[in-house]
């Protein structure tokens, strides 16, 4: 399954192997990265996280051909001295580790932002003053809200574009004040994205800049109760999902009126991949990654995942499918949100020529079969437990 034969890169110059220093490996992207990493080329990578669960397929088989290609390597990036000496190894440092959960944002703020921010910061001090390329995991949050959403209801300028397509070179961030900290999150993103910059600027830091629309698919979060925390509150996929697997109708945070476009991970993955092996084109840049066509209200999204669950499952929807929920009911105080997220695919098409190309319907088909195949029969099991009184 490994790549054979000489690879090109898109200028048509052979790819070298390499090794990539992966921070937070074990997480949802991290998975399918590593994945896609020893599937289809022949770079190493040492793997860093503080869980391995969704990379043990990848760990366990020794005799797979792949095997002396990926090392694990048990590490909280926060306190860890092997960091440097890891990075140093590598001829690229890709960082994914974050607390990236809305719920997280306005309950646990410090914790964020020293995640997305301080976290962050020795892993491009050391690439930099190591003279390594970095590739980090951003975030489309970092747009905040749209110009469109300020204007009034029954502006005509709502449907012009230039009011809401997201461009990472003529876009503004938006956020709101200080006491909705829901955008602790974007605002340490956006941060560690100047930082970077700065770093590149001044120090001639080789980086790319990651800003993910909506990943979706297969190992994405957890489904409470099951492989995560009863109460913890996964992104809207595994909420939704649980809410299917359980037989519960799916929670409208507000009505469900904000839109977002999601985007297959497969499909995204083939960005990254281009990132990594053409880093004359993607070095220096940032890049919207997302499907502009897939784009939904969450209602929409909730009643296209009732309907295709069905299909997969086999079982008829409920009858009331969705049900309102406050935002501050759901996420507590702070919350905020933003409206609209289309983004604009313009450098990612000039640079690397990648386009998405799975459709919602087909991902949430493929997701689905995924989550029932998965979860359907641990769930059964965990409701028809007695509740111990
Ligand atoms: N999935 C998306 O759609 C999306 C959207 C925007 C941005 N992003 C960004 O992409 C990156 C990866 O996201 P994901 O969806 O895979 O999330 P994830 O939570 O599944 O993965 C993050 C991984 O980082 C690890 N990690 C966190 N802190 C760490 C630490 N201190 N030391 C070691 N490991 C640590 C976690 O254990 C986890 O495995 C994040 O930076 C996130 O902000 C993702
Ligand atoms: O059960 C739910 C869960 C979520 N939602 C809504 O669904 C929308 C999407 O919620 P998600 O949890 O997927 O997270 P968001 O799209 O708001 O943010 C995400 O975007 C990009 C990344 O940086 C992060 O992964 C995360 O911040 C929000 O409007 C949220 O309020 C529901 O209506 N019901």
């Amino acid at each position: 399954m490994a790549a054979t034969g000489v690879r090109l890169d898109l200028d048509g110059r052979p790819i070298k192997p390499m090794t990539i220093c992966m921070i937070g490996a074990g997480g949802f992207i991290g998975s399918h990265l590593c994945e896609k990493v020893l599937f289809e080329t022949p770079h190493k990578i040492l793997a860093l996280d503080v869980y391995n669960d969704k990379i043990k397929h990848l760990l366990e088989p020794e005799t797979q051909t792949w095997a002396d290609r990926i090392q694990f390597h048990r590490i909280n990036i926060k306190h860890d001295s092997r960091l440097e000496g890891l990075i140093k190894m590598a001829d690229l440092t890709i960082n994914l580790a974050a607390i990236c959960t809305p719920a997280d944002y306005n309950t646990r703020p410090l914790d964020t932002i020293y995640s997305n921010f301080i976290d962050a910061l020795p892993v491009v001090k050391y690439c930099s003053e190591n003279n390594k390329r970095l590739i980090h995991f951003s975030t489309c949050e970092v747009y905040g809200k749209t110009i469109g959403s300020f204007l009034p209801k029954d502006s005509p300028l709502r449907q012009d574009p230039s009011y809401y397509v997201l461009n990472e070179n003529t876009s503004p961030c938006i956020f709101g004040s200080i006491e909705k900290q829901r955008w602790s999150y974007a605002c340490a993103k956006q941060l560690i994205e100047r930082l970077i910059y700065a770093e590149g600027a001044e120090n001639g830091l080789e980086f790319t800049i990651v800003r993910p629309f909506n990943w979706i698919g297969p190992r994405m979060d957890f489904i409470p109760g099951i492989d995560g925390p009863s109460e913890g509150v996964p992104r809207v996929l595994a909420c939704f999902s649980n809410n299917l697997l359980r037989r519960q109708p799916l929670k409208l945070v507000d009505g469900g009126q904000s839109q977002r476009t999601f985007v297959y991970i497969k499909d995204a993955i083939e960005a990254v991949l281009l990132m990594i092996e053409n880093s004359a084109r993607a070095n220096g840049h940032i890049f919207n990654v997302g499907n502009p066509h897939n784009e939904v209200t969450v209602q929409q999204l909730a009643e296209m995942m009732t309907e295709v669950y069905s299909k997969v499952s086999g079982e008829p929807p409920l009858e009331s499918p969705t049900i309102d929920v406050s935002s501050k009911e759901f996420y507590g105080e702070g919350y905020d949100d933003s409206d609209k997220r289309i983004p604009d695919m313009t450098i990612i098409n000039r640079q690397l020529g990648w386009n998405p190309k799975t459709s919602l319907w087909d991902l949430l088909e493929s997701t689905l079969t995924y989550q029932h195949r998965t979860y359907a029969e641990a769930v059964k099991q965990a409701i028809s437990k007695p509740v111990a009184n």
